[in-house]
């Protein structure tokens, strides 16, 4: 993790973390238009808030960060250094996460608790949320849950669920979903002449191949 370092420096940095991360850029200026970026600036700002105790601003900066950007960070969160948010929708990272320097997280990741019948069994204070190992990518959708340690490099594949530590290096994949043969035509239905068909027959011909 970073020591503290000057806002502006930090925000500067981020600034062109997604210049260089973000293909679909066309430069600086385009930049400042992305929804990651805006969301990471915002948590730069209401963890600071937090961190000098005024915990309702900083509620107020990710609330707004949260309406204007789909991303939702706590405030207390602690985010290293050039971490890259792309598209950043419905991104939620919790109070107690810890998220290392170079990681990049794509839109839907959530960095969550077990939930509270778990969490309020816990020590005050106790840790409910993951730590971040640096170099980390967490795929669209991957979803790591508890006070879990996710350790350097690792992958942590879109869609995949951990629940786990993950040593560091480790690639953690979801199931992939399955490509079959386009089916082949229902068989046709017929009917005697002038009758309704039966409601069956109405929904076998919606799911034939080729209806949606
Ligand atoms: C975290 C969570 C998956 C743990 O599940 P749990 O039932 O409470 O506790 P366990 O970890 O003991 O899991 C029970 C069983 O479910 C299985 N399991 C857990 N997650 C699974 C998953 N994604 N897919 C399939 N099986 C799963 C475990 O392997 C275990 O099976 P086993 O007993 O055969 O080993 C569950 O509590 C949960 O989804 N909580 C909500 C978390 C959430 O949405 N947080 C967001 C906060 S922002
Ligand atoms: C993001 C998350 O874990 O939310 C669950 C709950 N609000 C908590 O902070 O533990």
């Amino acid at each position: 993790m970073s020591v503290r370092r000057g806002l502006l420096t930090t925000l500067r940095e981020d600034l062109g973390v997604v210049v260089e991360r973000d293909p679909s850029l066309g430069g600086r200026w385009e930049a400042l238009g992305h929804t990651g970026l805006s969301a990471l600036w915002a948590h730069r700002v209401a963890h600071r808030l937090h961190r000098g105790r005024t915990r309702w601003a900083a509620r107020l900066v990710a609330r707004v960060a949260r309406r204007r950007t789909g991303v939702e960070i706590h405030p207390g969160a602690r985010l290293g250094r050039r971490v890259f948010i792309d598209h950043g929708a419905s991104v939620v990272i919790g109070q107690t996460a810890v998220v290392g320097d170079d990681v990049t997280i794509y839109q839907q990741v959530t960095l969550g608790a077990v939930g509270w019948w778990a969490d309020n069994a816990r020590p005050p204070g106790a840790r409910r949320h993951p730590v971040v190992g640096d170099r980390v990518v967490l795929g669209a959708n991957a979803t790591v849950l508890g006070p879990v340690t996710v350790g350097d490099d690792c992958l942590i594949g879109a869609m995949a669920t951990v629940t786990d530590d993950v040593p560091p290096g480790a690639r953690v994949y979801a199931a992939r979903s399955t490509v079959r043969p386009a089916p082949t035509p229902a068989p046709a239905v017929t009917h005697p002449p002038g009758a309704a068909p039966p409601a069956l027959d109405a929904v076998r011909l919606l799911a034939s191949a080729g209806s949606w």
